[in-house]
């Protein structure tokens, strides 16, 4: 113990018990929090600025702010005021405990925190070399080079080989940086495993032996660190740095490996607190000090929970910031911590630095388990075992499914797992080749039905053909019927009406009925005046979409046009030939002498242009009653051998197209539910597609 300036000042490492060892294993530990204040800097001195801390003893610190305020007391394990020099501060912070827990196998972490140009960086590495190449005076270096020094001077007196390295790296803007590594920026990962915790992945470690060794891989991550000027520090450093140095002690026997230890001492360098307006920072130095005070404000939250023991033992968001992951071992963990907080006395900053003091009061209630750092566990022979048993079944299971299918069939039976292997994988072998078969087989259904679509497109031209050269042909044979073989034509029965149609000539088909009360020629679709035997006869046209003057508008649209005689005709559909009362009466076969009293109803489907053509021609032929029944009927068209036209002669051309259409209306029938690639539903069993042609 030493007096200087009427204060005691003890040149201890304050609270770190001096025995923290083999005894403290997984005890609770506080973290270590020492408070250094630097001395008045030039720009407070010009401003004549006076101080407002004041050192009461050893470990207090009494706050006196100007103008009689509230004076308050903060208690740390050590009290550094602005006098002390770094030698004594090494001595007084404790951190020569730290290096020795390290060699033991401890995780040890020391860490300055503070505002802005309080003497963070001061406090560990000494002011910034005055030029390149300029080296800084052992007088003013810092916790770090002493420490190595500390280090490498024990190391000499344990006697036993010791690996060291070092990695340095920085988070700038919650960036992970290796600071030792040469060429581009590459910004590293921080993950996470069971035995190692939060990690920086490829960070560079090189091994050191000697002080020039490990003092020239600092300056180097010294001179990589980020930093910049701004009103309140010219050398601002605007990252967190952590340099680490790792220590491995083999064990002292061979045959006791679990002896060798692998301690760590991490010295971190917090880039301070800082407010914008104070230090007018603009641009990206405004950014730089957001992403410091925002991962400096996660660093307190995870204090602050941790102080809680019940929170402790919930969650802590380590994870809110690279900073806090880097730390959370040295925090909360297994680790050993000390602290050195860093505040400038000036009255300018009393805000900021009641928060330092604030933060570290709170710090220093924080405990850790201090555990420490052996080889890492091998995993348990068990299950490396069964690891490696499952790793050779899936190479084997891998191997099996690549082979050829006929392989299972050639294996010997065997044991009762290679049935179950073979079983297994025949099933899968004889899915697979079931769903490759199915597959074939869809694509086989799909193409037959492309072609009976196409088929069918083809066979519905043929049948417009068709019908076209059959109503032509029709036409033609009753413009010249055979006994004549010249063009002269019938008359036509519009030309034989009297009134204003009289004028209109139009051309002949068969039809139903030879009068025109039907209202309508069908050919050249002109309105005829009505007959006597009109209400007869409208009652026959009560299926309009059967006769030969109404043919469906899809087909008639797709059909070529018929000639057309006379300004006045129009086409039939948009005629109102059919009044809606005609329109809605079923058909009824017209009474008769020779006709069955009642009326009988028929079926649509039953009721084609053709056979209705039929069935009344042999009717009026037989009752001999068709020119009484229809006065202005034309004559029939006689074949060569003076037979009617229907059954045979001339016509036969018709009769065969006729029959051929017949065949092409089943043919499109067929693929019309082929098509569809499922049988006819109950509906498309009714369906008929004679209703939907036109009659022959
Ligand atoms: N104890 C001290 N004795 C003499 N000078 C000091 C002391 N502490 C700090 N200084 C000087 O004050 C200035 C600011 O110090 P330093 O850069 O270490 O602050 P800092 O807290 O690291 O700032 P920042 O967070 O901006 O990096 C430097 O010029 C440094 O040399």
């Amino acid at each position: 113990m030493e007096v200087r300036n009427g204060e005691t000042f003890q040149c201890s490492i304050g609270n770190l018990p001096q025995t923290l060892g083999e005894r403290t294993k997984g005890m609770e530990t506080p973290i270590q929090v020492v408070l250094r204040i630097r001395p008045m800097n030039q720009a407070e001195l010009r401003r004549g600025e006076q101080s407002v801390l004041h050192c009461s003893g050893p470990r207090t610190l009494r706050v006196s702010p100007l103008g009689g305020g509230r004076e308050v007391a903060f208690h740390f394990s050590m009290v550094l005021d602005g006098a002390r020099t770094q030698d004594e501060v090494f001595q007084g912070s404790g951190v020569q405990r730290l290096v020795e827990l390290a060699l033991q196998g401890f995780s040890c972490t020391a860490f300055t925190f503070g505002q802005t140009g309080s003497g963070k960086t001061y406090t560990l590495t000494g002011p910034p070399p005055q030029g390149e190449g300029e080296t800084v005076p052992s007088s003013l270096t810092g916790l770090m080079q002493r420490s190595f020094a500390c280090l490498l001077d024990k190391i000499q007196h344990v006697g036993t080989p010791i690996t060291l390295s070092a990695s340095y790296l920085e988070i700038y803007n919650e960036q992970v940086r290796d600071l030792l590594s040469r060429g581009p920026h590459h910004y590293l990962p921080v993950r996470w495993n069971k035995t190692r915790g939060f990690y920086v992945e490829k960070l560079k470690a090189v091994k050191f032996g000697t002080f020039e060794e490990v003092m020239k891989l600092l300056l180097e991550g010294l001179r990589r660190r980020r930093s910049s000027a701004h009103n309140l520090n010219e050398v601002s450093s605007r990252s967190h740095a952590l340099f680490t140095i790792h220590i491995q002690c083999p064990a002292v026997s061979p045959s006791r490996p679990k002896e060798q230890t692998f301690g760590k001492l991490c010295f971190v360098d917090l880039a301070g607190s800082e407010k914008v307006a104070a230090t007018r920072s603009r641009g990206e130095l405004m950014l730089e000090a957001s992403n410091i005070n925002r991962s400096l404000l996660a660093l307190g939250h995870c204090i602050s929970l941790l102080l809680d023991p019940r929170q402790k033992k919930n969650h802590i968001p380590y994870r809110d910031s690279k900073l806090t992951r880097l730390l959370a071992d040295s925090l909360g963990g297994s680790g050993i911590t000390l602290m050195v907080a860093c505040v400038s006395p000036s009255a300018q900053s009393l805000p900021e630095t009641l928060n330092t003091l604030r933060y570290a009061s709170r710090a220093q209630r924080v405990t850790t388990r201090p555990m420490p750092k052996g080889p890492p566990v091998p995993q348990p022979l068990g299950l490396e075992e069964e690891i490696q048993q499952l790793r050779q079944e899936n190479l084997m299971l891998k191997q099996r499914l690549e082979q050829p299918l006929g392989h299972w069939g050639s294996r010997n039976k065997g044991s009762q797992s290679d049935w179950a292997e073979r079983s297994l994988y025949g099933m899968l072998q004889e899915f697979m080749l079931e769903n490759q078969q199915l597959r074939e087989e869809k694509n086989q259904l799909r193409s037959s039905r492309d072609c009976a679509w196409n088929e069918q497109q083809v066979l519905v031209q043929q049948f417009k053909e068709l019908n076209r050269r059959l109503l032509c042909s029709a036409s033609h044979s009753i413009r010249c019927p055979p006994q004549h073989f010249s063009r002269a034509t019938l008359p036509c029965p519009c030309s034989a009406s009297r009134g204003r149609y009289q004028a209109l000539g139009c051309h002949v088909l068969p039809r139903l009925c030879s009068c025109h009360c039907n209202q309508l020629c069908f050919l050249c679709y002109a309105p005829l005046p009505p007959c006597a035997g009109s209400r007869l006869h409208q009652a026959q046209m009560g299926e309009p979409s059967l006769l030969p003057g109404y043919l469906p508008s899809q087909i008639l649209s797709e059909l070529p046009p018929l000639p057309v005689f006379g300004a006045q005709a129009k086409a039939p559909w948009k005629m109102e030939v059919f009044s809606p009362q005609v329109q809605t009466q079923p058909f009824v076969q017209p009474p008769g002498p020779n006709l069955r009293e009642h009326p009988v109803k028929r079926k649509s489907s039953e009721w084609t242009w053709a056979h209705f053509l039929e069935e009344t021609l042999a009717k009026e032929e037989a009752s001999g009653r068709a020119s009484q029944v229809i006065p202005s009927a034309p004559p029939l068209p006689q074949s060569a051998c003076g037979t009617p036209w229907r059954t045979g002669g001339v016509p036969s051309a018709s009769r065969m197209l006729e029959e051929e259409l017949e065949v092409l209306r089943d043919q499109i029938d067929c693929n019309l539910y082929l098509s569809q690639g499922k049988p006819p539903t109950s509906q498309e069993k009714h369906f008929d597609s004679r209703q939907h042609l036109p009659p022959c």
